[in-house]
């Protein structure tokens, strides 16, 4: 078979563009969060796989958070149940907890290391329980009615981290694996929380100081008032879109966990449309990216 010389030029342009990406992120960790609702498609979930690999092959260090809200819905659903979700969080008694557990730490996470390790990468799946690997306690959640009064709701064995066990990471990291992590924790009495995947991202990003957080979600970025999407955002832009309800359910924890690891120390958090075939090589590759950034100078970012 002869070599097409114009495919061949173009397949050379393009690694030559990857080139000073690859140098900038080189042996750099990078925090990519899958959404339950990006995990939809096939091919796309493939492609997610095969970015991660290549990541890995390229010298970058991804690290896997996912998600998988809408698999647990389904399997509630089969079992005709159901549960409530408060700011994007879902209300989870102790029987939920066992079904949560069961698909986001058994289904979900072992679906996507088969992915990655199917295209030639070594993942190892874990839950925040795996040598205590995310310290958890019992989320707090306080709403403020319309009077100005306050109000505690006990949203069950919900979470919220309080640290990262780095070393375990690290170690894995340093033998070449590619963890893939599943959002539960646990406290020191061995209870289990069920735990918002963003959440864990941002704070497997915040205590391992990523150069990067990517939120991969099922939409083009933070839409603002207007539908379109928002580049840039400020902490102050933020609460004002979340006050007037641009900003609602499930984007409120993804929003708000961005911020905290950018103020935490990770140099630059992303929301990304995970819908795009290789959202993740897109958003290492290019200068542009897809989505919503949320950069360290974030008060200087664009609104
Ligand atoms: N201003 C907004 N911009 C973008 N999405 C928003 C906004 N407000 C609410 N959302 C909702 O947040 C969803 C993303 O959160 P979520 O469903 O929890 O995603 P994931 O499962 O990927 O974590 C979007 O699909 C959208 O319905
Ligand atoms: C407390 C809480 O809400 N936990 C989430 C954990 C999974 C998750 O965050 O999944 P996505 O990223 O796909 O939404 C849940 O039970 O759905």
């Amino acid at each position: 078979m002869s070599l097409n010389l114009d495919e061949a030029k173009i397949t050379a342009e393009v690694l030559t563009t990857a080139l000073p990406y690859i140098q900038r992120y080189e042996d750099k960790l990078i925090v990519v969060k899958y959404g339950g609702n990006a995990m939809t498609d096939p091919e796309l979930e493939s492609s997610f796989a095969r970015d991660i690999v290549l990541l890995k092959t390229v010298g970058m260090h991804p690290v896997v958070v996912h998600g998988g809200g809408p698999q647990v819905d389904s399997l509630l659903k089969e079992l005709g149940r159901q549960s409530d979700r408060i700011d994007g969080m879902r209300v989870t008694d102790k029987s939920t907890m066992d079904v949560v557990e069961m698909v986001l730490g058994g289904s979900v996470n072992k679906s996507i290391v088969n992915l990655i390790n199917k295209h030639g990468g070594r993942a190892i799946g874990l839950t925040g329980k795996d040598a205590n690997l995310i310290r958890a306690k019992k989320m707090l959640m306080q709403k403020i009615g319309a009077d100005g009064s306050t109000q505690a709701i006990d949203l069950g064995f919900v979470g919220d981290v309080v640290s990262v066990n780095e070393e375990v990471i690290r170690m894995l990291i340093s033998s070449n694996f590619i963890p893939v992590i599943a959002p539960l924790g646990v406290d020191n009495e061995g209870n289990t929380y069920n735990i918002n995947a963003d959440l864990v991202a941002g704070k497997v990003a915040e205590f391992l100081k990523a150069e990067k957080l990517m939120l991969l979600t099922n939409i083009k970025g933070v839409l603002g008032r207007d539908g379109e999407v928002v580049t840039g955002l400020t902490p102050k832009k933020v609460d004002q879109l979340i006050e007037d309800g641009t900003i609602s359910g499930g984007m409120i924890p993804k929003i708000q966990c961005a911020l905290d690891a950018v103020r935490g120390g990770v140099k630059s958090a992303i929301i990304v449309d995970g819908r795009v075939p290789h959202a993740t090589l897109l958003e290492v590759f290019t200068n542009e990216g897809v989505g919503t950034l949320i950069s360290r100078d974030v008060d200087s970012a664009l609104s």
